[in-house]
């Protein structure tokens, strides 16, 4: 298979989040295969013999000659594939990638009667995503993508589903904001490509009031349980922020644009009952019977052929992925021009003070 554009653009997105630097031979050759992608053979003059760093790059781009556009982004994305943390842990055998995973220590991952679980775990804090667990549960869904169970299945630890993006991970990153928002973008842009790209049925079983991302996300998964104690709730204006997720896409076409905008712009908070008539929950439960019911009926599911839930899913999101993908990278740009703005820093150093909540 051919990589697209789209590709491309993830795994150079994906050659900043690596841990380890991978060393200056493989730096040269993805600088080599990046300039064949994007210019062409190499047509410049070679560098002096003084300039050993820039002679270096040319040798690399130039030893690649006449080498097609397409196949050098194609090696591209293969060596960035190679290195990333998921590669890097399934090069390591299956096993020890999924060992990775479930060792995490706000999110566990676990796999039983056909349902990969991806529990967030971190109840004192409402389960809010740190940089670190958005990283884990890019690596959970790479290996679920994989593994043997028929569907993957989130939900919460505790009384909240989950409060949404931490709020200290702006506040806490040693380079500062500007770091922050930078890596933030990054990051979020590869985390929601990896529920895009997500080839299982994948389903929500929200357990508690979601805040933020945990609620945009929504529109990309499959299925979503609440329990009737669930709230959804998107402050992007309270917070000086704009949507994401794609949720600038999928909400108006769940719901419609006025229904939508009362929620992305005016940050209204629905009850389960007011998102399931909006189409953003499947189905609502009695908070005293939601996880027996909810387990049972997922149970039943996992049961269906494998395959053909996958053939069905794909055929229903192969026709807009191009769409999200683009609506994604849109979405990432915009914040991260947000998260530098004062009304932006204002409501997270408010948040932080304990001056305000929701
Ligand atoms: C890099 C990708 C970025 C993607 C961007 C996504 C955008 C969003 O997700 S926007 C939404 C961000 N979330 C919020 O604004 C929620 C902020 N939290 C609150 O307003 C309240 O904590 C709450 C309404 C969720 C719960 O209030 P409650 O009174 O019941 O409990 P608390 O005492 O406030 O919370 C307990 C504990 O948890 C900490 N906490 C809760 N949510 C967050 C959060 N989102 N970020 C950081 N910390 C959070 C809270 O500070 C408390 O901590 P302490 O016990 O240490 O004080």
């Amino acid at each position: 298979m051919r990589a697209s554009q789209q590709d491309f653009e993830n795994a150079m997105n994906q050659v900043k989040l690596l841990k380890q630097d991978p060393g200056n031979q493989v730096k040269l050759k993805l600088y080599a295969l990046y300039k064949q992608a994007t210019d062409g053979p190499c047509n410049m003059p070679k560098p002096g013999v003084f300039d050993l760093v820039n002679k270096a790059k040319w040798e690399a781009w130039n030893s690649l000659g006449s080498l097609p556009k397409e196949t050098a982004r194609q090696n591209y994305v293969d060596l960035v594939s190679s290195l990333s943390p998921s590669a890097e842990a399934s090069s390591q055998g299956k096993h020890e990638a999924d060992e990775k995973a479930q060792k995490s220590k706000d999110i566990v991952v676990t796999s039983e009667d056909g349902i990969t679980k991806i529990v967030l775990n971190r109840p004192t804090k409402k389960n809010a995503l740190t940089f670190e667990m958005y990283q884990d549960i890019i690596l959970a869904l790479k290996n679920a993508s994989t593994d043997n169970s028929a569907i993957t299945v989130f939900t919460g630890t505790g009384d909240y589903y989950c409060s949404g993006n931490d709020l200290t991970n702006f506040t806490s990153a040693a380079g500062g904001m500007e770091e922050a928002a930078s890596k933030g973008a990054v990051v979020l842009r590869e985390f929601v490509n990896s529920f895009i790209d997500f080839p299982k049925p994948l389903v929500a079983v929200v357990n508690g009031p979601a805040v933020g991302i945990a609620v945009t996300l929504l529109g990309l998964f499959d299925a979503v349980y609440a329990s009737d104690k669930a709230t959804f709730h998107t402050p992007f204006s309270h917070l000086g922020q704009s949507p994401e997720a794609c949720s600038s896409y999928t909400f108006p076409k769940i719901m419609g644009s006025a229904k939508a905008t009362e929620m992305l712009l005016f940050g209204k908070k629905l009850t389960a009952r007011e998102a399931w008539a909006q189409g953003l929950v499947s189905e609502v439960f009695p908070d005293s019977t939601f996880e027996k019911e909810v387990w049972t009926r997922l149970k039943g599911y996992a049961k269906l052929p494998p395959n053909s839930m996958r053939i069905s899913k794909e055929l229903i999101r192969n026709n807009e992925k191009e769409k999200l993908h683009a609506v994604n990278a849109e979405e990432c740009t915009t914040l991260k021009a947000k998260w530098l703005s004062e009304e932006c820093i204002n409501a997270i150093m408010n948040f932080v003070s304990r001056k305000a909540k929701l």
